[in-house]
């Protein structure tokens, strides 16, 4: 992106009488005559008196140690020394700053001219931002994010009337971010159209060095984070101020604001020079333990690379344990009842026992078992039968007798409700087989099924008999207020990138939707959107016309939990209304009610 320099009025010798007049005039009475001071200036004054900037002296915050381990710094050195050679006769300084004004290099041929900005405290380690000086090449520039000139009586402190100066922002190419300003200060009487073109043509010269730097740093940082990512089967990432770099385990561990939380946790720590290590309490309640190293090259610091551990779940485990189990890999949603499911999965996982897995189309039935079997054994052997495909019943019985001749791992049935007859009871042989030999021999292989509602027997009653044990995945509209961790999560997975958001708009839509067809059609409904759309922000207009009829309210937290509260009785209550409304405590009617206004709808 090359820099927006063109704007800038040429320096000219202000008039400085009818000038210095309307100044007068502007810091005692508030008055200003248009056609006496250029818009910038008039625009500039104006924030400077909003700021109650002093205009009778300059008193300016000063930093003792300013970061001068900056790409700017870094590139910018060798031009300014080239240019201080070339104007070692002239009554020029030249400034860089960064970008909130503070000075960081200052090179000045001529003793008087450095003396007076010694005394104007326009010296490295202070800040010329506007809302300090008021109206002044450097601040000016940065606030209006343009080169612009101030000269004389056009500075707001009157000590600042004998300079005349320019200031040229400095950006990166790439994100466009403003990284600070190139400034050129003289006497004012001494100002020209050629100080401007001078230093607009210094800040690109500084533009294109950063940008070859910025390449071999960034190349150098990837390298680090690579040799990291080998080495390590955990959390990584790296990062400077322009880039994020994420492995996929990070993006699966954590939720959005557990990542945000580290990376702002790690880009502090790379101020630093060393390396530290850092214990973070995250927001989902998990506790980690953060390695981050930085990455130096040759022409200065690169960013840093950070290793993360998990080490804790956090406090109040007893109270409300979901709340607190880290989550599982691949998965978003921290509410109660999907929790609930995923503590249930885990439980049997761990005890040994085959389940059955039931939900709606798209729910996260196999995503769920997945998660459990990486997280507990992430080098395992994961398999998935889908029935779905079992078209050739021969070929489907030949593949089911291959996957039972394997020892260890886990085995996936997927939806057993699609099998053809003469499969259930081939598989139905098979896993009583099965069961009865992993009995004699310990071995331990995780045999699954997913299923979606049954509507009636479909001739499954005797094989669903060899698994004890039934999990419900929850259908999305029952824990909507995951689909706050959903977006970020699945646009991430889809984009590959956290360049995508969804503004709260969007977001509201997204959670009124009623999601017949579950996480699988949040999913879908994003992959659509990204395909339009792969930076900024995604605002209602973005989402299809699905998402845009609002059959639902959000819930209030309260009204959320009293919703879960009667999803998880009437899933213990297998759908009895009765039985559940008993069990909580609150009459038939009342139940019904509740029910119908929370668009409980659980599958039979
Ligand atoms: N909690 C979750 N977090 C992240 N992604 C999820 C979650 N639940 C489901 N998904 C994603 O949604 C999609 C559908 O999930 P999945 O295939 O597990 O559903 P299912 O219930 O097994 O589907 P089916 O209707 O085919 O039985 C997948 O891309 C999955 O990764």
């Amino acid at each position: 992106m090359p820099s927006t320099h063109s704007d800038a009025p040429a320096p000219h010798p202000p008039r400085g009488r009818v000038l210095a007049a309307a100044r007068q005039r502007f810091l005692t009475a508030g008055a200003l005559d248009s056609d006496e001071v250029r818009e910038t200036i008039a625009a500039s004054w104006w924030r400077s008196k909003s700021w109650k900037v002093a205009a009778d002296h300059v008193q300016l915050p000063y930093a003792k140690d300013p970061n001068l381990e900056t790409p700017l710094v870094h590139s910018a050195a060798p031009i300014l020394d080239r240019l201080q050679e070339q104007m070692s006769d002239q009554a020029v300084s030249i400034i860089l700053t960064d970008a909130a004004g503070v000075v960081l290099d200052r090179r000045t041929g001529d003793r008087r001219l450095e003396r007076h900005l010694d005394r104007v405290q326009l010296a490295p380690g202070f800040s010329y931002a506007e809302q300090f000086v008021g109206t002044n090449g450097i601040g000016t520039a940065l606030e209006g994010r343009q080169a612009t000139g101030v000269f004389g009586h056009e500075h707001y402190a009157e000590d600042l009337e004998e300079f005349g100066c320019v200031g040229v922002p400095v950006r990166h190419r790439v994100s466009g971010r403003m990284l600070g300003v190139l400034d050129m200060t003289c006497w004012s009487r001494d100002a020209s159209p050629l100080l401007l073109a001078l230093a607009k043509a210094t800040a690109e010269h500084i533009e294109r060095e950063l940008t070859t730097l910025t390449g071999l740093r960034e190349f150098a940082l990837f390298q680090e984070y690579l040799r990291a990512c080998q080495h390590s089967r955990g959390i990584v990432f790296a990062l400077n101020n322009d880039v994020v770099m994420m492995n996929d385990h990070a993006r699966q561990v954590l939720t959005a604001s557990d990542q945000a939380a580290l990376l702002a946790t790690a880009a502090e720590a790379m101020m630093g020079s060393k390396r530290v290590v850092i214990d973070v309490d995250l927001p989902s309640g998990a506790k980690a333990r953060m390695s981050c190293a930085p990455v130096h090259t040759a022409s200065g610091p690169a960013g840093g690379v950070v290793r993360v551990r998990l080490t804790g779940t956090g406090p109040g485990l007893e109270s409300d344990t979901s709340a607190f189990q880290p989550l599982l890999p691949g998965l978003a949603g921290s509410s109660a009842v999907w929790q609930r499911a995923c503590d249930q999965v885990r439980a049997h996982y761990l005890a040994g026992e085959w389940i059955t897995v039931q939900g709606e189309a798209g729910s996260g039935k196999l995503a769920l078992l997945r998660a459990v079997h990486r997280h507990h054994d992430p080098a395992g052997r994961f398999h998935v039968l889908d029935a779905a495909e079992a078209v050739d019943s021969t070929a489907f019985r030949t593949r089911m007798q291959q996957e039972f001749r394997q020892s260890s791992g886990a085995l996936v049935l997927r939806h057993i409700d699609q099998l053809p007859p003469e499969s259930i009871r081939a598989l139905t042989d098979l896993l009583h087989q099965r069961h009865a030999a992993a009995d004699r021999t310990g071995e331990r292989v995780w045999v699954t099924a997913t299923h979606r509602p049954l509507d009636h027997d479909h001739g499954l009653a005797d094989l669903l008999r060899a698994f004890p044990a039934a999990v419900e995945a929850p259908p999305l509209r029952h824990h909507i207020e995951d689909v706050r961790e959903l977006v970020p999560f699945l646009l991430v997975k889809l984009t590959s990138a956290t360049t995508l958001s969804c503004s709260p708009a969007a977001m509201r839509l997204l959670m009124r939707a009623t999601w017949p067809e579950n996480v699988a059609q949040l999913r879908q409904v994003l992959s659509t959107v990204a395909q339009n759309r792969r930076f900024g922000v995604i605002e209602p207009s973005d989402l299809p016309p699905e998402c845009q009829t609002v059959s639902r309210r959000v819930l209030s937290p309260l009204e959320a939990l009293e919703r879960d509260a009667i999803v998880r009785s009437l899933i213990d209550a297998k759908g009895n209304k009765n039985e559940a409304a008993r069990a909580l405590g609150v009459s038939r009617a009342t139940i019904y009610r509740k029910i119908r206004d929370y668009g409980i709808d659980l599958p039979r």
